[in-house]
């Protein structure tokens, strides 16, 4: 079957602390598009549907995870110290924060994005696997992760972290 690609819009807040750039280091904000191409497991074949599944049932659980719990959060190093304040003074807030290993890059962002779909289609048994993940970060910045340049069984996250996981987590904060 043919591939697929989908496009989302969502709004980020992120900071920078490792990255030494004083600009990024302040909180600051993106309206972001992602789009991810998955790839189907069989080739193309006429007859029948003439297709592997329908769009609304390959992206439903993709989109609702990015609609609901990705627009308009919060992207922090899970050591920043911002945090604590959220832990403190607003902690109703942090179920919009989305925590990261090292600073939320928009490259973190896209490997987070890619383990989190392959958790998706696994668990909805979709007859795919991610092939790209592209996110334009801005109109001149975009961050492209694909199988040349990202392998999910040796890129240094903890195992059991919320982007290896199906459920709808975007961190991994105790009540
Ligand atoms: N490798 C990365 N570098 C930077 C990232 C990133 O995610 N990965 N992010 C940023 C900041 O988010 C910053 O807001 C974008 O920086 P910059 O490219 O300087 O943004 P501009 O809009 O000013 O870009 P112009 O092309 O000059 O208009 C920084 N670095």
């Amino acid at each position: 079957m043919a591939s697929l690609e989908f496009t989302r819009r969502y709004a980020m807040a992120h900071r920078l602390l490792t990255t030494k750039s004083p600009k990024c280091a302040i909180p600051h904000g993106h309206n972001e598009f992602v789009t991810v191409r998955l790839d189907p497991t069989e080739p193309f074949r006429f007859g029948g549907a003439n297709s592997a599944a329908p769009f609304e049932h390959v992206k439903r659980r993709w989109h609702q995870w990015i609609d609901e719990h990705v627009d308009h959060a919060l992207h922090l190093d899970e050591n920043d110290p911002l945090i604590g304040y959220f832990r403190t003074r607003e902690p109703e807030r942090l179920s919009q924060i989305i925590t990261f290993q090292g600073d939320p890059t928009t490259e973190a962002l896209a490997a987070c994005f890619w383990l989190k779909l392959t958790a998706f289609v696994a668990v909805e048994g979709l007859a795919f696997t991610v092939r790209e993940v592209r996110i334009e970060e801005t109109p001149t910045n975009t961050v492209v992760i694909n199988r040349q340049n990202f392998d999910p069984s040796d890129c240094g996250l903890r195992a059991g972290v919320w982007p290896r996981r199906s459920d709808m987590s975007i961190n991994d904060f105790r009540d």
